[in-house]
This record gives C-alpha cells, sequence and structure tokens, in this order.
C-alpha cells in the first residue's frame, strides 16, 4: 500500500511536472498566432487529475503509517510486558510509556510520508533538472550550482536537527517518569505537602523539553531558509540571463517562461525534500529510542523442559506442588549485598508453611525465586524436584497462585479481578472461590454484584477485602502451591478471621506458604521457617520454637503479637 500510495503521490508529481510544459506550448502557440486545439483541455485535466493524485497517494500513505505505526506498538507492548521483573524493578515506567506513545507517533511520518514523499521529490527534482537542461543549458549550469549550495547546507544542518529531536523526546520521557513518580505516591505527596516541589519538579522537565523542542524548530526553520534562498537567488539570477538570452536570440521567451515556471515548480520537491530530511531525523531519533527496549532483558515463558504432572485441565484436586530451596544464595544486584547467604528448607505436600523473620530478612524474596522473577545466584530452587530454571516459565507460574503484599486490585470488574488467572472459569467457579474467599457478603453489598468496577475508577476496597479478593484469584487458578505474603498493615478481627480461615481451608487441599506477620497464622502453621541474616535460623512449630530459638521467641512476643494487637 505504502508503494501504491507512493506512486500516486509520484503520478500526480508528474502530471504536475507536465503542466509548465503545456503551459509553455500554450504561450507559444498564442505568440505564433496558432490555433490552441486541445491545449486547454490537456492543461485543464492534468490540473484536475493532479489534485486527486496529489490528495489519495498521500492518504493511503498516511493509512499505511499508522498500520505501520500500530505494528511497532504490538511488538513493543508485547516487549514491554515480557521484560524481566528484575528490569522492571530498574525502569521508570513513565519513560518507557512515553516511549510507546510519543515516540513511536514520530515514528509514524517517517514510515508514510518522509520515505515515499522524499524519494519523489527526489525523483521529481532530477526529473525537473533533466527537463530545464533540456530547456537550456546555461540556465541549467546555474540552477545547478544552487543546487549544490543546498546540499551542502542541508548535510551541515540536518544531523543537528535529529540530536535535538533525541534530547527533546528524552525530555519528554524523564517528564512521564517524573509524572508517574508524582501520581504513584499521590497519598504521600499530599500528606507531605509536597504537593509544589513536584510542580516544580514536572515544570523543569517541561521546560527542558519545550527548550529541546525549540532547538529542534530553529534548526528545522534555518534549513528551510538556507535551501530556499539559493533557489530564489537561482530565480532571479535566472531572470536576468534569461531576459539577455532572450533579446540575443539564444533562447525564445517561451522556453524562459517554462524555466521560470519548472524552477518555480521544483520549490515544492524542494519543501518536500528539506522537511523529509529533517523529519526523518526526527523519527531516527524516535527508532533509536524505541529500539532501546529491544536490548532489555525479557522472559521467554515457553523456554524449559519441564512440565507439570498433572495439567490445570485435569479434574478433580491437584496434588501439591514440592518447594525446596537448597543451599540458596541471592543478591539483587553484584554491588549489593547478599540477601540469602545459604537458605535451605522444604516444603512440600499438602499444609501451611509460614516464613518469619525481621523486616528485610529476604522472606518476600523466598517467593520472587519461586516465581522465576529472579534467578538464585547461587544453589537451586526446586519445584517437584526440578530446578527453576529448567521450568517453562508459563508451566512454573501456572502451578502456583500468588498473593502480593499490597495485593493490588486492578481497574475493572470485580469478576475480571477474579478471573485474571483464569480466564475461562465459568460462574460456578467464580462462586466457588468467592464463597471460599468469605467474600459472598461483599459482593452482595456492592451495586452490581460481581460485574461491578473496583479498583481505580470503582469501589475502593479496604487492605482485607483486596487480600482476599487477591487469593480467590490465586485460588480459581487451582494452584499446586499457594504464595501468600500476608499484608503487613492492621485487618479487623472479622477480617482476620476470615484470612486464616481461607489460609486454612487452602492448605487442607493444597501446598501454602505464607510470608507470616500475624501470630495467629504461625500458631496455625505446620511449620515454621525463621529466616534471619540471609540464613535460615531453625525450623518447627510454634510451641517447638517458641522453646528452642531465642530470635522465634522475641519475634512472635514483640513483632507477631504487636501485629496481632
Ligand atoms: N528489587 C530489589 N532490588 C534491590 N534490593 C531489593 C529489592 N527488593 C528487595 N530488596 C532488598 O532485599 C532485602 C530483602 O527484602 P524482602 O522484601 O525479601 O524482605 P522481607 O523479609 O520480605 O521484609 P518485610 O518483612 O519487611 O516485607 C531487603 O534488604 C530489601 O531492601
Amino acid at each position: 500500500m505504502l508503494l501504491v500510495g507512493g506512486v500516486l503521490t509520484f503520478l500526480g508529481g508528474i502530471v504536475g511536472l507536465v503542466q509548465p510544459l503545456i503551459a509553455m506550448s500554450i504561450i507559444e502557440a498564442l505568440g505564433a498566432g496558432d490555433p490552441l486545439g486541445d491545449l486547454l483541455w490537456i492543461l485543464s485535466g492534468a490540473v484536475l487529475v493532479g489534485a486527486a493524485l496529489e490528495a489519495f497517494g498521500p492518504y493511503l500513505m498516511q493509512r499505511t503509517g499508522q498500520n505501520i505505526i500500530l505494528t511497532v506498538r504490538r511488538r513493543l507492548v508485547s516487549q514491554l510486558v515480557h521484560l524481566t521483573v528484575a528490569e522492571v524493578d530498574r525502569l521508570k515506567s513513565g519513560d518507557l510509556v512515553s516511549r510507546l506513545t510519543s515516540d513511536t507517533n514520530l515514528l509514524r511520518t517517517v514510515a508514510s510520508t518522509t520515505v515515499i514523499g522524499g524519494f519523489t521529490a527526489i525523483f521529481m527534482l532530477i526529473g525537473g533538472l533533466a527537463v530545464m537542461a533540456w530547456i537550456d543549458i546555461v540556465l541549467f549550469g546555474v540552477t545547478l550550482a544552487m543546487a549544490a549550495v543546498v546540499t551542502v547546507v542541508m548535510l551541515v544542518v540536518m544531523p543537528r536537527i535529529g540530536a535535538a529531536t533525541r534530547e527533546s523526546q528524552t525530555a519528554l520521557g524523564d517528564m512521564g517518569a517524573i509524572l508517574e513518580r508524582a501520581l504513584g505516591a499521590f497519598r504521600t505527596v499530599k500528606a507531605s505537602g509536597a504537593e509544589d516541589r513536584e510542580i516544580a519538579s514536572l515544570d523543569q522537565a517541561a521546560v527542558e523539553a519545550r527548550d529541546k523542542g525549540v532547538t529542534v524548530a530553529v534548526w528545522e526553520a534555518l534549513a528551510g531558509v538556507l535551501a530556499f534562498l539559493p533557489v530564489n537567488i537561482a530565480f532571479l539570477v535566472v531572470l536576468g540571463l534569461g531576459g539577455a538570452r532572450v533579446a540575443d536570440g539564444a533562447m525564445t521567451i517561451g522556453s524562459l517562461i517554462g524555466f521560470l515556471l519548472m524552477l518555480f515548480y521544483l520549490m515544492g520537491p524542494i519543501g518536500s525534500l528539506v522537511q523529509a530530511l529533517s523529519q526523518l531525523q526526527t523519527g531516527l531519533a524516535a527508532v533509536a529510542r524505541v529500539e532501546q527496549v529491544d536490548h532489555l532483558e525479557s522472559e521467554d515463558l515457553s523456554v524449559g523442559t519441564a512440565s507439570p504432572t498433572a495439567s490445570l485441565t485435569s479434574a478433580g484436586p491437584l496434588p501439591a506442588a514440592q518447594v525446596e530451596f537448597d543451599r540458596v544464595e541471592f543478591r539483587y544486584e553484584d554491588d549489593l549485598a547478599p540477601v540469602h547467604r545459604g537458605v535451605t528448607f522444604t516444603a512440600s505436600g499438602t499444609g501451611l508453611t509460614a516464613l518469619v523473620g525481621p523486616s528485610g530478612a529476604g522472606k518476600t524474596t523466598i517467593f520472587s525465586l519461586i516465581e522465576g522473577f529472579y534467578p538464585a545466584t547461587a544453589g537451586e530452587v526446586r519445584v517437584e524436584g526440578v530446578a527453576v530454571q529448567d521450568w517453562s516459565l508459563r508451566e512454573l507460574r501456572s502451578m502456583i497462585g500468588y498473593v502480593e503484599q499490597d495485593a493490588p486490585v486492578l481497574s475493572g470488574s470485580l469478576r475480571d479481578n477474579l478471573t485474571l488467572a483464569a480466564p475461562h472459569a465459568t460462574d460456578e467457579d467464580v462462586a466457588a472461590v468467592v464463597a471460599q474467599a468469605r467474600l459472598s457478603e461483599m459482593v452482595a453489598r456492592l451495586p452490581d454484584g460481581l460485574d461491578s468496577a473496583v479498583g481505580p475508577r470503582g469501589v475502593t476496597l479496604s487492605g482485607g477485602e483486596r487480600q482476599r479478593v487477591a487469593i480467590a484469584r490465586a485460588l480459581l487458578r487451582r494452584p499446586r502451591l499457594l504464595l501468600l505474603d500476608e499484608a503487613t498493615s492492621q485487618l479487623d478481627a472479622a477480617n482476620e478471621a476470615a484470612l486464616r480461615q481461607v489460609m486454612l481451608e487452602a492448605a487442607e487441599r493444597t501446598n501454602v506458604i505464607v510470608v507470616a506477620h500475624r501470630l495467629s497464622t504461625v500458631t496455625s502453621a505446620d511449620q515454621i521457617v525463621v529466616l534471619d541474616a540471609g540464613r535460615v535460623r531453625a525450623v518447627g512449630t510454634h510451641a517447638e520454637l517458641l522453646r528452642a530459638d531465642g530470635l522465634y521467641r522475641d519475634l512472635a512476643t514483640e513483632q507477631l503479637l504487636t501485629a496481632e494487637n
């Protein structure tokens, strides 16, 4: 389609190109007193056809440009969503958003008009110059000298447009990142009275983007002026020199007018070429930013040979999956202190394993390693006896239900939230997990039941409700392993009792590992793993550990009991 659009635009250009020639013939025929014949009709036809072609060609190219952008955006979206957790932890998502929106948009013009328009302009310039050479070789020489000046000037100016655009787009990306920071911690920003400071940072980024944008405009304006100035000079020189040549009888007045019309006509292609070249610089800057995403680390979900012994689709309760940590060492980055310095424990069969330890002991990180968000630095994490890195991530994660500490609720209906991990779940399945997660009462209270909007732009759920929605979501996946990062926030007695019940019921059917912040959780646990300073300090039941482990005793009496109260 790009080609068809290009050819149409090009034909439009050709039709435009012959117009001065027809005009030349008309003037010569008038001068010689010859009959005009069909010349006027041909000229009118050429004007109309040229106009139609020049409208339809660019339309087709714009359309194709939009389709190209769609392809680029689809690819980019897929790359972004498949980035590793480690990469996203490091990146500013606001900047990534601007790559998807603003940079791809810049690319659109390049993909359509610029490339074809540029080529068409070059072709028409060559054609025009050839016609000029045919009309009068001396005047052609003058024009060519001016064309050489234009070329040199462009070679100097164009790279500066590219550099300025890159900086302008980077500034826009920075602005997105700052805005994301302010909106992400909106309450904290307000509560800290930091609105003005955030506005100042945003303003600074916006001013930066404006300044860089102005620099682009300056260079573009300069490119336009510097391209047309030599042409204008050529126009005057041709007029003067041509007049003299007509007076000498070296050329006819018709040829001079034809030549001048041609020069005038070529202003269009020259303008297009200058514009195309500067847009190309802009587009290349955008391409560079979009391509950077290619170099980020992404996950391949289907690599790995192991597959679960029982698939999600098989009926009946699925066997609980076993988890083993075998002398696992882990650090988030090479220059950071290790989080795990040799963690060993096993959680197998149905039942509840509670992970406890001081804040920052690496409890949540254990879940990240089981989910394959990060690879262990040394040692091995095994699920069902197979090392995590040997699993296909898709298969591995399909066995696991994961409830984050902050248990995010995504905007959309409650049903969408529940079926996020199990899109094919039936209404009965949903009803069952709603009951299991003690959500029936809440659902009954909502205006549209399961179809009520929750999260952003919907009903705000309490911390306890969010956790139970997250658990219901995880249970709907019929997990063989449930990882639950208990909310640290206080829950009311009713919510807490409900949560405990849900957890214990799940533990009857599957392997549940919970990062415990509550005494009620650890007292119900079948085994408790006490983590301290990157190592497993002790494993046992609440009663055993109270007797045998000093740190656990302290934790239980201070931290867990405090949370309990
Ligand atoms: N993405 C990350 N990059 C770098 N360091 C991290 C990252 N996530 C966590 N850490 C660090 O790793 C350590 C362990 O964190 P983790 O969240 O596993 O602790 P935790 O035991 O779950 O703590 P809490 O009980 O307070 O939630 C902490 O010192 C934390 O600062």
